[in-house]
């Protein structure tokens, strides 16, 4: 008997989605999905078996007695921010702070959070560092069939598994990564958000050269709608995982992620891989290629200016009037 769908009341936004297939692992549909490079949520895979376990206090018990990269936000979103960055915009605010905490002290920080006051979100890369009894659940992972898929879609090389742990409410506002991910869910429900590369016309990500590259500028929850007027047009796709689901999340694929509010805190693996080789170029483009294109272009005036204030009018001139 099929497992009843689960239904969760998630939060309206002002944009169009489909559902992202859910497909168990042996259904020949799920290796072609991967291939094409569409998102596609795998059941029965049994990739983080060994950690279905994991909770605060074994995790506690097991983790060992490091420092943890603990990020703590005064509202509910978690934008990520690169400190390499951050000196080359003087009036740059971050929208969150970073945290060298022990397990211990996060989970302290995490049960005594009063609701609307600081929220916490762990996000460390596994690591030797960790306990035994961790390293033994690692090593049960269903390294098999990942590593199947990795050679399969000639990926690169496997970069990091990042432990995520949230708190209910947590968003991680709308960003690409240039990586494939695996994105494994151990506890609690996290909702995804994707928009197709495409669709980076309508999602005005921060310059190259800006902390936040790689981030929409776009709240959702209060879009501007006159410096983004296109977001109007945008569509996404979008799903719920829970424990034991994996989410294929393909490079360049825009995401929002939501710890679902009253569903508890949540536990995610990553399991991110660098891009393969390019092979030979087909034309046209494809939207990746273009916005893989449009980075080195912007990183290439931002050298050749050497001068972050004189690029908006060098790409206006280049542009308006020209080309528009
Ligand atoms: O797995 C992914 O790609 C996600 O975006 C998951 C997301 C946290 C990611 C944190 C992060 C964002 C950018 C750079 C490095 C780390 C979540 O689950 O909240
Ligand atoms: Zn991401």
């Amino acid at each position: 008997m099929a497992k009843e769908k689960k239904t969760f009341d998630l939060k309206e936004y002002p944009f169009p989605t489909e559902e992202i297939p859910r497909l168990n692992i042996d259904n020949p549909e799920t290796e072609k999905r991967i291939a094409a490079g569409l998102p596609v949520v795998i059941t029965d895979s049994g990739l983080v078996r060994s950690a279905l376990h994991w909770d605060l206090d074994y995790l506690q018990g097991n983790i060992g007695d490091g420092k943890f990269t603990v990020y703590k936000s005064k509202n509910k979103k978690f934008q990520y921010f690169d400190d390499k960055k951050v000196d080359t915009f003087k009036d740059f605010e971050k929208p969150m702070e970073h945290l060298d905490l022990t397990f211990p002290e996060f989970v302290k920080k995490l049960k005594t959070a009063k609701p609307g006051k600081d929220k916490v979100y762990l996000q460390q890369a596994l690591n030797e560092g960790v306990g035994k009894r961790i390293v033994a659940d690692f090593l049960g992972f269903n390294w098999s069939w990942v590593t199947e898929q990795q050679k399969k879609n000639k990926f690169g090389a496997l970069t990091s598994n990042l432990l995520l742990i949230g708190m209910e409410g947590n968003v991680t506002p709308a960003h690409y990564d240039e990586q494939e991910n695996f994105f494994a869910q151990i506890r609690g429900y996290k909702r995804f958000i994707l928009f197709h590369p495409d669709q980076f016309k309508c999602m005005y990500p921060y310059p190259t050269y800006h902390p936040c590259d790689r981030q929409s500028q776009v709240d959702f929850d209060n879009p501007d709608y006159k410096r983004f007027p296109k977001f109007k047009d945008v569509k996404g796709y979008e799903t719920v995982v829970g424990p034991g689901d994996v989410l294929f999340l393909p490079m360049y694929w825009w995401h929002q992620v939501e710890s679902l509010p009253d569903h508890g805190h949540t536990i995610s693996v990553t399991f991110w891989y660098k891009a393969g080789p390019i092979g030979n170029v087909v034309y046209p483009l494809s939207p990746q290629q273009k916005v893989s294109m449009m980075r080195n272009l912007e990183k290439m005036i931002h050298q050749a200016l050497n001068n972050t204030d004189e690029i908006p009018e060098f790409m206006q001139n280049m542009v308006l009037g020209r080309y528009t």
